[in-house]
C-alpha cells in the first residue's frame, strides 16, 4: 500500500491537463456491452476504477485493448456470462452499471449486489425497481442480483431521489426496450448527459438528456460508435482547492467550465479569481482564503463529490463556514483526520461547522475514501511541514496521477511504499 509524503506550505504554480471524468467513462465503458459493433472512447483516464472496469468488461467477454495513452478500443460480440463477480464489484461500485446493458441486449444478468462503503449505505433499489417496472424478473439470492427479461418494455418510472448510476442503468437498459421509457426525477448530472449524448451516436432514442425528465423510445439494436470522455469536473474542482487553499497561479487545460458553476461560484466567493478562456481555467489567489459555506445537492447544486476538498480550503480560512452534506450519511470521514492536522471542526449531524485557522500543521493521516484523500493532499499541501497519508489507493482510483499533477505546479509530493 502506497502513502504520500508531502512537504507543504508553497504557493502553486504552472500548468496541468485535466483528464477525463472517470465518473463520465465507466458508464460509457459499460454502454458498449449494448452493442456488437465496435466502440471507440478517447479521454479515457488512466486510473484503478477504470482498470476494473476492464476486468469486469473482460471477464463478460468484451474485447478491450489499450491504443495511445488514452484511447479504448471495446467490442461486445459476444459475451462469455452475464456474470459480474463479488471480487470485482466489491472494490467498485460502479460496476452495477453492467446489470442494465446485459438485461437490455443479453436478457440475463447477475451481478453481486453492492454493499455500502465509507461514505454511505448506497442501496441500489432505485435499479431494480426501475428495472422491475420495465418487466424485468429480479429475485436476490446469496449475495446477488439475479435478473431476467425476454425483452425489456417501455414504462414511466419515478425514482425516490435523484441516483445518478440509476438513472444511467435505466437510461441504457431503456434503450434496448421495446416501446417507451420515461423515466423522472432523472439525474441531470454532465457525466449523464455525456453517457446520453454517447447512446445517441449509438443509434439510441432518447428526448430531455440533461433535463429531469429523460423520454426513450427503445430501439432493436445499437450501432458502434467514437466517443470523447468529457474532462473531469471534480479533477478541476480538486486543483482549483488546491491553489485556494496554497495560494499560487494556476492554469488547467482541456477542463469543462460550464459543468463547474457551483464549485466556482464558491471558489470566487472564497477569493479565487478565475478567468475561463474556452477549455482552459486560469486561477490566481492571494492571500488567505475566506470561508465559505456549502450544501451537498444534486447537480446544478454543490457536488457532494467537492465537499471533502473545499472543507480543506475552510480548514485555513479566515471565517467560519458550515458544510451540508445531505447525499450520503457518512462523508464526514475526513473530518477527524483534518483535525489530526490542526484544524478546528465540530460535526452536528450532517453538518460540520468549520472554524478556520490560521495555519496547519504536518501529521500522519490516513485516507479512509476516494475524495476524503483528495482533501487531505489539500490540507497536506497547506501545511506548513510534513504529513504523511496513508492508504493512498483511495485516491488512485479516482485521480489520473495527481503526485505528477503537483509537482508539475511545484508542490514537493512523493510516493512512498508503506
Ligand atoms: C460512479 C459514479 O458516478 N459515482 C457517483 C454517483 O454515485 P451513485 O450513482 O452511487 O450515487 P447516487 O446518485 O445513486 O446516490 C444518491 C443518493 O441516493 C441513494 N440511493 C441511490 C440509488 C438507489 O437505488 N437507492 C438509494 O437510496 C444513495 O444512497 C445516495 O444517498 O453519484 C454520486 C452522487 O453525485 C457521486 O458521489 C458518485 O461519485
Ligand atoms: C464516490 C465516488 O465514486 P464511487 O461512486 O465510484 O464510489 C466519487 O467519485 O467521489
Amino acid at each position: 500500500m502506497d502513502s504520500f509524503l508531502i512537504k507543504g506550505g508553497k504557493p502553486l504554480h504552472g500548468e496541468v491537463a485535466i483528464s477525463g471524468a472517470k465518473n463520465a467513462a465507466l458508464p460509457i465503458l459499460c454502454a458498449s456491452l449494448l452493442t456488437a459493433e465496435p466502440v471507440q472512447v478517447h479521454n479515457v483516464p488512466r486510473l484503478r476504477d477504470i482498470n476494473t472496469c476492464l476486468r469486469l468488461l473482460g471477464s463478460l467477454g468484451v474485447q478491450c485493448f489499450w491504443h495511445g495513452e488514452n484511447s479504448l478500443a471495446l467490442r461486445a460480440e459476444e459475451i462469455t456470462e452475464p456474470v459480474a463477480s463479488y471480487d470485482l464489484v466489491k472494490t467498485m461500485r460502479a460496476s452495477i452499471l453492467v446489470l442494465g446493458p446485459l438485461l437490455a441486449r443479453f436478457g440475463e444478468a447477475s451481478v453481486s449486489l453492492p454493499g455500502g462503503c465509507a461514505i454511505g449505505q448506497r442501496p441500489v433499489d432505485q435499479h431494480i425497481k426501475g428495472l422491475q417496472a420495465m418487466g424485468a424478473e429480479i429475485h436476490i439470492e446469496k449475495g446477488y442480483i439475479h435478473a431476467k427479461a425476454k425483452r425489456l418494455k417501455g414504462a414511466r418510472i419515478v425514482t425516490d431521489m435523484v441516483t445518478v448510476t440509476g438513472t444511467e442503468n435505466l437510461m441504457m437498459a431503456a434503450a434496448l426496450a421495446e416501446g417507451t421509457t420515461i423515466i423522472e426525477n432523472a439525474a441531470r448530472e454532465p457525466e449523464v448527459v455525456d453517457l446520453g449524448n454517447m447512446l445517441v451516436k449509438m443509434g439510441a432514442q432518447i428526448e430531455g438528456i440533461g433535463t429531469d425528465t429523460l423520454t426513450i423510445h427503445g430501439v432493436k439494436r445499437l450501432n458502434g460508435c467514437t466517443h470523447t470522455v468529457m474532462p473531469d469536473r471534480i479533477e478541476a474542482g480538486t486543483f482549483l482547492c488546491a491553489v485556494a487553499a496554497c495560494g499560487g497561479d494556476i492554469t488547467l487545460h482541456n477542463a469543462d467550465a460550464p459543468s463547474m458553476d457551483a464549485t466556482l461560484e464558491k471558489l470566487r466567493i472564497a477569493g479565487l479569481q478565475i478567468d475561463v478562456d474556452g477549455n482552459s481555467i486560469r486561477a490566481i489567489m492571494e492571500g488567505r482564503p475566506k470561508a465559505v459555506g456549502a450544501r451537498t445537492a444534486p447537480f446544478p447544486g454543490f457536488a457532494t463529490d467537492m465537499q471533502a476538498q473545499l472543507m480543506a480550503v475552510n480548514c485555513v480560512a479566515d471565517g467560519t463556514s458550515i458544510i451540508n452534506e445531505t447525499i450520503f450519511e457518512n462523508r464526514f470521514m475526513h473530518v477527524q483526520e483534518l483535525v489530526r492536522l490542526g484544524a478546528n471542526i465540530e460535526i452536528e449531524g450532517h453538518t460540520a461547522v468549520v472554524k478556520g485557522v490560521p495555519k496547519l500543521e504536518g501529521a500522519q493521516v490516513m485516507a479512509t475514501d476516494l475524495r476524503a484523500s483528495a482533501g487531505l493532499v489539500i490540507a497536506g499541501l497547506v501545511a506548513a511541514d510534513e504529513t504523511r497519508i496513508d492508504r493512498i489507493y483511495h485516491l488512485d482510483r479516482g485521480y489520473d496521477r495527481m503526485e505528477e499533477k503537483l509537482r508539475k505546479l511545484g508542490a514537493d509530493v512523493k510516493r512512498v511504499a508503506e
